[in-house]
C-alpha cells in the first residue's frame, strides 16, 4: 500500500470498542423509566454510531424530535454510570494497538461521543499513557462530518491531515477525513444499518478487520 501515516485516528464506537451491549442497556434504562418495555438490542446496535439521539429515535419513535431532546442528558447519565461494563474490543484491536506503539507510530481518537465519557472508556481499557489525543463530540464547537476535529487532532500531534490516517466505522467519518484532506479506512466490522453501503461512502480503503489496518502502515 502507498500511505504511509505517520499517526493513526480512530473513531470510537462501532470502531475500537464494541459499546453497543452498555449503550443498549442505557437506552433499556431510559425506556424503563417511561414505563416502556425494552427495545431489541440488535436493533439498537445498529445506530450506535449514530450517537445518542439516533438511539433514542429507535428507542421512542412515536416521540418528536424536540420531545425526546431532555432525554439524551438522561440517556447519557446512565451511560456514563456503566460504560465499560459489557463493552469489548472488536476483534484484532488490541493487537493492531500493540502493532502501532511497537512501531513508534502515535494513535488517537476522534470520536463523536462526549469527551468526558470517550475518557472514561479509554480509562477503561487502560489507554491513558497510550493515546496521544482524544477529541470528543464536544470538545469543539462542532463535530464529524465536519471536518474541523479531525483538523484539531493534527494540530495537537504537530502533524498535517495527509500524513495521517482515520479509521471508523460511519459514513460521517468517512466524509470528514475527505474534507479533512486526510486518508480513511472505512471500518466493515462496525455498526450499520440494512441500507447503509461501506463499499459506497467512497473511503480510500476498506478493512474487513482491525488487523487489515496494518497493511496501511510502514
Ligand atoms: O457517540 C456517538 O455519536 C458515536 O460515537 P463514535 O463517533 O465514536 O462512533
Ligand atoms: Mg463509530
Amino acid at each position: 500500500m502507498s500511505h504511509r501515516p505517520a499517526v493513526v485516528l480512530f473513531d470510537l464506537d462501532g470502531t475500537l470498542v464494541d459499546s453497543a451491549p452498555d449503550l443498549a442497556q442505557a437506552a433499556n434504562r431510559v425506556l424503563a423509566d417511561h414505563g416502556r418495555p425494552p427495545v431489541a438490542y440488535e436493533r439498537l446496535r445498529q445506530v450506535v454510531s449514530k450517537g445518542g439521539r439516533a438511539m433514542l429515535a429507535v428507542s421512542f419513535p412515536d416521540l418528536s424530535d424536540e420531545q425526546r431532546e431532555p432525554l439524551l442528558p438522561v440517556f447519557l447519565r446512565f451511560y456514563g454510570e456503566a460504560l465499560a461494563v459489557h463493552s469489548t474490543l472488536f476483534d484484532g484491536v488490541d493487537a493492531l494497538l500493540a502493532a502501532l506503539d511497537a512501531r513508534g507510530i502515535r494513535w488517537g481518537i476522534v470520536t463523536n461521543k462526549p469527551e468526558g465519557l470517550a475518557r472514561g472508556v479509554l480509562e477503561g481499557f487502560g489507554w491513558r499513557q497510550r493515546c496521544a489525543v482524544l477529541v470528543g463530540g464536544d470538545t469543539l464547537p462542532t463535530r464529524k462530518p465536519d471536518p474541523a476535529p479531525l483538523l484539531h487532532a493534527c494540530g495537537q500531534l504537530g502533524v498535517s491531515p495527509g500524513d495521517a490516517l482515520y479509521v471508523g466505522d460511519d459514513l460521517r467519518d468517512v466524509q470528514a477525513a475527505k474534507a479533512a484532506g486526510m486518508p480513511c479506512v472505512a471500518a466493515l466490522w462496525g455498526y450499520r444499518e440494512d441500507g447503509d453501503d461501506p463499499l459506497r461512502w467512497q473511503a480510500d480503503f476498506v478493512a474487513a478487520h482491525a488487523s487489515e489496518v496494518l497493511e496501511h502502515l510502514p
